[in-house]
C-alpha cells in the first residue's frame, strides 16, 4: 500500500516550474506575474492568499496582491478584474473564493480574461475542457489526476468514480479522467447504492466536503483513492484537518491513497503556479512550456 506524498510531488513540480520560469527570464527577460484578489478579511482566505504569494515568489514569479474591504461592491471587484485584464504585466488572475454574499462570484469570475484565468473557472475554459481544446484547467482536479498517474502510469480503461459534482472540482475532475480514457462515473448525494458504485472504482475520488464520508468498506481491494476533501473539524478538543475519506479504514484496502493534509491540497497550489507559467508563455507567444 502506498501513501501518496502529495507534498513531495508538489515540491518537485514547483522546482520544475521554477526552472521554466528561469528559462523564460533568461531567454526573454520576462517575469511571469500572478495577481490575487482578496475581498474581505476571512482568516482562512488570508492564510491561503499569503501562502499562494509565498509560493509564487519562491517559483521566481511576481506576486501581486489586491485586497478589497468586505463591503466592496460587485462593481468594484469587476473594475479591478478589468484593470488586471488590461495590464500587460499580469499573466494570471485569481479571485479568492468564496466572495462575500452580496457579490456574484459567477459574474466576477466570468469577467476574468480566459487566457489569464489560472483557476480555469471561466465559462470559456470550462467549455474548452469539455470540448478537449487547449485551455487553462482547474488546479485541484489537475493535481488529483497527476497524483493518480504518479502511482498508475496508465489510467486508460480503468473505472473512475468521482463522488461530488461541484463546478470547482467534481465536474472538471470527471472531464480530466475521461480525457485519460477512464470509464467515468459521476456519483453524488442522490446516487443510489453509493457504496456499491464506489466498490467498482479502480480510481476513487472523493470531493464532497463531508468529513470521512467514504468508508473503507466502499473501497475496492487495490484501488487508488484520491481524497480531495479539506474539512476542518473539532476532535478531542483540537482542530484537525481531515478528508472526505475515512483514511484509517480505507488504507487497509486501497492500493494507494492520498492523505489529508499532504495530499491533493499542496498540488492545488503547485498547479496554480503551473497554470501561471503556461498562461505567461501562451500570452507572450513563447511556445509551450513543459511542466
Ligand atoms: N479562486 C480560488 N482558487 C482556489 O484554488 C481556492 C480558492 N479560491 N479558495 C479556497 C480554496 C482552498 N484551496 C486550498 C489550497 C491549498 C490547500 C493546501 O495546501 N492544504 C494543505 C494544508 C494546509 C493547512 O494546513 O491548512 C494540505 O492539504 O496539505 C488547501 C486548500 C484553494 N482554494
Amino acid at each position: 500500500m502506498t501513501i501518496i506524498d502529495g507534498k513531495a510531488f508538489a515540491l518537485k513540480l514547483r522546482e520544475k516550474i521554477a526552472g521554466a520560469v528561469r528559462d523564460i527570464k533568461s531567454s526573454c527577460n520576462i517575469q511571469p506575474a500572478l495577481a490575487v484578489v482578496l475581498v474581505g478579511e476571512d482568516p482562512a482566505s488570508q492564510v491561503y492568499v499569503r501562502n499562494k504569494g509565498i509560493a509564487t515568489e519562491k517559483a521566481g514569479m511576481r506576486s501581486i496582491e489586491h485586497k478589497l474591504a468586505a463591503d466592496a461592491s460587485e462593481d468594484d471587484v469587476v473594475s479591478l478584474v478589468k484593470k488586471l485584464n488590461a495590464d500587460e504585466e499580469v499573466d494570471g488572475i485569481l479571485v479568492q473564493l468564496p466572495l462575500p454574499d452580496h457579490i456574484s462570484s459567477e459574474r466576477v469570475i466570468n469577467e476574468i480574461h480566459p487566457d489569464k484565468d489560472v483557476d480555469g473557472l471561466t465559462e470559456a475554459n470550462a467549455g474548452r475542457l469539455i470540448l478537449g481544446k487547449t485551455g487553462l484547467v482547474p488546479c485541484t482536479p489537475q493535481g488529483s489526476v497527476m497524483l493518480a498517474k504518479s502511482v498508475r502510469d496508465n489510467l486508460s480503461g480503468l473505472n473512475a468514480v468521482v463522488v461530488g459534482r461541484s463546478i470547482l472540482v467534481g465536474k472538471p475532475l470527471a472531464m480530466l479522467l475521461l480525457a485519460e480514457n477512464c470509464t467515468v462515473t459521476m456519483a453524488h448525494s442522490r446516487t443510489k447504492n453509493l457504496d456499491e458504485v464506489c466498490r467498482e472504482a479502480d480510481i476513487l475520488c472523493a470531493a464532497v466536503g463531508r468529513p470521512r464520508m467514504v468508508e473503507g468498506r466502499w473501497v475496492k481491494e487495490g484501488a487508488t483513492v484520491i481524497d480531495v476533501g479539506i474539512n476542518r473539524i473539532e476532535e478531542d478538543g483540537k482542530t484537525r484537518l481531515i478528508g472526505d475519506v475515512d483514511f484509517d479504514s480505507a488504507k487497509e484496502r486501497a492500493g494507494a491513497i492520498t492523505p489529508v493534509p499532504g495530499g491533493v491540497g499542496p498540488m492545488t497550489i503547485a498547479c496554480l503556479l503551473r497554470n501561471t507559467v503556461i498562461a505567461a508563455a501562451r500570452r507572450r507567444g513563447l511556445g509551450a512550456v513543459e511542466v
